[in-house]
């Protein structure tokens, strides 16, 4: 993650013009996750497995919202055949399908090769290993100790989980189609929204000089000269925690969390939620509950400072990681690492760059000169109306 965040900083610096903020940002939340998934590195540029990724999300985003296709309000329609005029939504899960199996299964292949091809075996286990290669190279038996011997892999979930495997754990978690999805699914599910919230923080920081003066402030008194922040400072950077939290807040990344469909009758403050009901939850009104966030659509860090001591108090304003990454068992699991690649971002941003606007007015067609506004689209809204 250390690394990842300082290529960005070296991207932006490099790019003058700052017009390729968006992609360096994409670049970075790619950089950090397959490197944790699998221990790749990526190309700077056209990597194919970031592309095996983007191009399974996007689809993925379409589908995720609900009432997207009349086969969600009537599912007997998922009985008419794929030539059937209107079953358009048939023959585009059959293609979305083909795409996800991509992004699952190549990237973990290529990764668990990889893993193989750097151990130097001695030459008495080379015919073991051609013999056991295919069984290694597909699904189990792993290959008799090999694993343990792959000290020079990057560190990655893939090694470890692989690891654990090949030492014979007794868990139905601990199996290779698991450890494929779960790797499979980690860029999908924590990419777009990283890079979200990250250019949200980013907006809010430029509408809000003010914060990123006192942010500096904090950094330069805690933060050694020449030295850029890394997590261990975290605690004595409660003012990045603090900025952290309200881009979550402020505009979060998934204003109804996931839907969800009811696997059994349910029952919520007397009323009755029948089996197969979608529930929505409203993250988005939870976290613009003016009761709780007073002057909620203001960016507002010091919401969670207290004034007294400086530091972090969520008892005046709740902590948003209540509301921002779902609920329940269903809960995002990446959301440890989201946060902790959002902090090192800002942070680091902060530490060597000051953030303005490029243009404080733009000038419409008619010669007229405005503020510039800002305005947020919805991936949501934006599959729904296409
Ligand atoms: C700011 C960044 C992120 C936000 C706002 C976010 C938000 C969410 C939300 C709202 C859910 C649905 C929870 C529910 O169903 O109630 C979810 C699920 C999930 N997230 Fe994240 N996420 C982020 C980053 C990440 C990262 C970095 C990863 C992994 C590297 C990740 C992996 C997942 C996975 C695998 C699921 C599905 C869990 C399941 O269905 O059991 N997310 N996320």
């Amino acid at each position: 993650m250390d690394q990842a965040t300082r290529n960005l900083l070296k991207r932006l610096l490099d790019d003058q013009d700052g017009d390729r903020l968006i992609p360096h940002f994409r670049q970075l939340a790619a950089e950090t996750i397959l490197s944790i998934a699998y221990g790749i590195q990526i190309q700077p540029e056209n990597d194919p497995y970031v592309k095996y990724a983007d191009d399974a999300s996007r689809p993925a985003a379409e589908a995720a919202v609900p009432g997207r296709f009349l086969v969600d309000a009537i599912p007997l329609l998922k009985y008419v055949p794929a030539w059937f005029p209107g079953a358009s939504f048939k023959r585009k899960a059959r293609e979305w399908y083909k795409l996800t199996r991509k992004m699952v299964e190549i990237p973990y292949a290529d990764a668990k090769k990889r893993i193989v091809r750097i151990i130097s075996l001695p030459p008495s286990l080379s015919l073991s290993l051609s013999l056991s290669l295919s069984g290694f190279l597909s699904d189990s038996p792993l290959a008799f100790g090999i694993l343990q011997e792959s000290g020079n892999s990057a560190p990655s979930i893939l090694l470890t989980i692989l690891q654990e495997i090949e030492a014979g754990i007794e868990d139905d978690a601990f199996t290779e189609e698991v450890l494929r999805n779960t790797t499979g699914t980690m860029y999908a599910a924590g990419s777009d929204t990283t890079v979200s919230a990250m250019l949200t923080c980013i907006l809010g920081l430029l509408e809000h000089p003010e914060v990123v003066k006192k942010a500096q402030a904090q950094i330069d008194a805690v933060v050694k000269p020449g030295h850029l922040p890394d997590l261990e400072d975290e605690p004595s950077l409660p003012y990045i925690t603090a900025i952290a939290r309200e881009a979550l807040r402020w505009r979060d990344v998934t204003p109804i969390a996931i839907p969800h469909f009811l696997s059994a009758d349910d029952e919520y403050k007397g009323y009755h939620l029948p089996k197969g009901a979608i529930v929505i939850a409203n993250s988005w009104a939870m976290l613009h509950d003016e009761n709780i966030y007073p002057d909620p659509f203001e960016f507002n860090p010091d919401r969670f400072i207290n004034p007294d001591t400086g530091e972090l108090d969520y008892s005046r304003a709740r902590d948003p990681m209540h509301a921002c990454f779902g609920f329940g068992r269903r809960i995002c699991p990446g959301r440890f690492m989201a946060f902790e690649s959002l902090w090192l971002a800002i942070a680091s941003l902060i530490a060597v760059f000051d953030l303005e606007k490029a243009k404080e007015k733009v000038t419409l067609p008619t010669g007229e000169e405005v503020e510039r506004t800002v305005e947020l689209t919805h991936e949501y809204i934006h599959a729904l109306v296409v």
